[in-house]
């Protein structure tokens, strides 16, 4: 019998944007520097996605012959406005720094086709039970990594006869972050959905010069990466191999509109009784993530005495000038931290909030957005002692609006947290407001998590 996690491989492309010659002006430049904000990501693993569209009694010819060429075809559009997705990272002897280049007839996009056989399709998206948190890798494209040379972008499209589609994402966090990502998702949606390409889309901004360092971290960052398993360590590979802890599972969870405006009730009538007119901020994001969070710590039982947890901050908005079409990566990282016991206790949620209240709070500060910045290279290059909780995606990012013409998608998953132990934050497919929160636990603390998640929403709470 075969396994429950096999598809077949059907075809492997290139794809690149339409050739240079038959193209106007406006096309991304062919080459950039990395930026501080890239640096930070030069060894971190691929992120990955996987959008699962629904389209009932799909057969192979339709796949084979009209969804995938559409899905090919609009991709070439959309990287000539992307080009360095469609590149590659090398950081030549002559180059102080890495660089992404596009090189026509040389780089691409890897474009697989494959399709799934076995039902994949409801093991995955079974809303009951947790699916083993590997079952989903071999929808996943792999990225080509390797001393001297990383690929940007892969893409995988799998058919699950008669069910639907998946098109699954690995890319380079040291080129693009969420927001850049997303940008290029929504486009290449639009292409595929209009048929063509619209000028009207909203362009984006490659100016390297936007982006200021007065501290000097792209220096400190460069020496810091050429120093790890160095001297002078150009290398694209990690020295840490995070893998997916053998037997954890994939797991969702909504938190509801009307659970996160009980959720906010909650903190309000607390933070009253205790006339705290410290905590200043309480939104949609701090509420899910601090109410996932407090459920985490207890779940994992987590015995340090402090507990972390690390929130990416898009600095788009925080900037002086703004720049809100910037491409690139321009986040940074804010962490919220809480007494391991305070989070135990009866109102630990309440403390979660607070926490994660403070540290957005202090962002208001610009002068300490990079606060303990030169330190974040060297956080990434080893492994803590310790578990840090870490926050990936945002529901701002709206993930479920994604639709290629078939919709939105049935499921959304950032895949990549099964390495990073990261807590996904999405917005909620039924698109009320909700938050998905998605996270890859051992069953043990998976079923501990689901248990405290669903006592804590149902408890009645005032309304
Ligand atoms: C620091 C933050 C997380 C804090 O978010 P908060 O929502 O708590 O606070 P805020 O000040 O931004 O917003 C306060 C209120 O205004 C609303 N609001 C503000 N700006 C908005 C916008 N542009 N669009 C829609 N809503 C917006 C919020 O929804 C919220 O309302 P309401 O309470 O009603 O909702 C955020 O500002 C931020 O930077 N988010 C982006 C994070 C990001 O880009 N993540 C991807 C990282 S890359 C990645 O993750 C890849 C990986 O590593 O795997």
């Amino acid at each position: 019998m075969a396994k429950p996690n096999s598809v077949k491989i059907v075809e492997v492309n290139k794809v690149g944007p339409p050739p240079a010659s038959s193209q106007n002006s406006t096309a991304a430049p062919n080459s950039l520097p990395l930026t501080f904000f890239d640096l930070m990501w030069l060894r971190f693993p691929p992120v990955q996605h996987l959008f699962f569209y629904e389209v009932p009694m799909v057969s192979n010819p339709t796949f084979f012959d009209s969804i995938v060429p559409k899905l090919n075809h609009s991709l070439s559009l959309t990287l000539h406005h992307f080009l360095p997705l469609a590149g590659s990272l090398t950081w030549p002897e002559t180059s102080h720094k890495p660089l992404v280049s596009y090189v026509e007839g040389l780089d691409g996009v890897s474009f697989t086709v494959a399709e799934s056989e076995v039902d994949l399709y409801n093991l995955l998206l079974s809303e009951t039970d947790f699916s083993k948190a590997t079952a989903c890798h071999p929808l996943i494209p792999h990225l080509a990594l390797s001393p001297e040379r990383a690929a940007v972008l892969s893409v995988q499209v799998t058919l699950f006869p008669n069910l639907g589609f998946c098109i699954g994402l690995s890319t380079h966090h040291a080129v693009t972050d969420g927001k850049a990502l997303t940008s290029f998702i929504k486009t290449w949606s639009e292409i595929c959905k209009l048929g063509g390409d619209d000028d009207q889309l909203i362009k984006p901004l490659y100016d390297r010069s936007v982006i200021k360092d007065p501290k000097g971290l792209e220096e400190i960052y460069v020496e810091q990466w050429l120093k790890v398993d160095g001297p002078n360590n150009r290398s694209f590979l990690s020295n840490i191999e995070l893998q997916v802890p053998p037997d954890s599972v994939r797991g969702t969870f909504e938190l509801t509109r009307s659970s996160i405006e009980k959720l906010r009730n909650l903190v309000e009538i607390e933070m009253a009784k205790k006339q705290n007119k410290k905590l200043v901020h309480i939104s949609t994001f701090s509420l899910a993530c601090a109410y996932a969070w407090a459920c985490l710590v207890k779940a994992e039982d987590i015995s340090t005495n402090v507990v972390f947890l690390s929130l990416p901050v898009d600095c788009r908005y925080r900037l002086e000038p703004r720049i809100p079409n910037y491409w690139g990566n321009c986040v940074a990282s804010k962490v919220a931290i809480a007494e391991t016991r305070d989070v135990f206790g009866k109102e630990g949620f309440v403390v979660a909030v607070n926490a994660i209240g403070e540290a957005i709070k202090s962002l208001d500060n610009i002068g300490l957005l990079f606060d303990g910045a030169e330190k974040w290279v060297s956080g990434m290059s080893s492994l803590p002692p310790f578990r840090v909780y870490s926050i990936a995606w945002s529901p701002r990012l709206e993930v479920y609006g994604t639709d290629f013409d078939w919709g939105r998608p049935r499921k959304a998953y950032v895949t990549s947290i099964d390495r990073t132990g990261a807590i996904s934050v999405k917005d909620s497919r039924n698109g009320d407001g909700g938050v998905e929160i998605g996270l890859v636990l051992n069953k043990h603390h998976m079923d501990a998590f689901a248990s405290l998640f669903a006592q804590g929403i149902d408890e009645d709470l005032p309304a």
